[in-house]
């Protein structure tokens, strides 16, 4: 049986909740959303659903989202795949969050976010592949990364 974000179709949509900001609790802001993760299904106040490839409830962590929407992107890369990952959604809604580009020094490493981890696995898996030929006695292989950062 298929699993969410198994179907045939290059785009998936991810939605996280994320938890509610200091300022908002004082406010006494109330959450209008519940999460059913297993069938990736939001609910908005008690009636209106919607499911989407994968949703995310405000407890959700970046090393999760990482390995469930992300990982098997950059693996594709090495096989000579393009991938494309963007944050869409109001202000304050947490894309810069997620995506990782706050670039605050000294951050937690738990809380780093996808672009970090993207670029980290990207140079760890070169590495990995020019050991193992190196290991076989193969000529190491040759990458070409090149990269653009762009925020709308
Ligand atoms: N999953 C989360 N867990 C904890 N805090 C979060 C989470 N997502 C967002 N936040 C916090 O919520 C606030 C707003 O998030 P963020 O700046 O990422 O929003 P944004 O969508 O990039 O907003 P803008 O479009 O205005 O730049 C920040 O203080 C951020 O640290």
């Amino acid at each position: 049986m298929p699993e969410a974000g198994d179907e045939d179709t290059s785009v998936r949509v991810a939605v996280r909740v994320r938890p509610q900001l200091a300022r908002e609790k004082i406010d006494m802001c109330r959450t209008c959303t519940s999460v059913t993760e297993e069938s990736n299904q939001v609910t908005l106040g008690s009636d209106r659903m919607f499911t989407y490839d994968f949703v995310f409830d405000m407890d959700s962590r970046q090393d999760v989202i990482y390995d469930k929407i992300v990982r098997s992107l950059i693996e594709g890369c090495f096989d000579g795949y393009n991938a494309t990952v963007f944050a869409y959604g109001q202000t304050g809604a947490g894309k810069t969050y997620t995506m990782g580009t706050g670039f605050e020094p000294g951050i937690n490493p738990e809380e780093e976010g996808i672009i970090p981890r993207a670029v980290h696995h990207l140079f760890e898996g070169i590495k990995l592949r020019k050991e193992k030929a190196e290991e076989n006695k193969e000529p190491p292989p040759e990458f070409k990364i090149h990269a653009q950062f762009m925020e709308v």
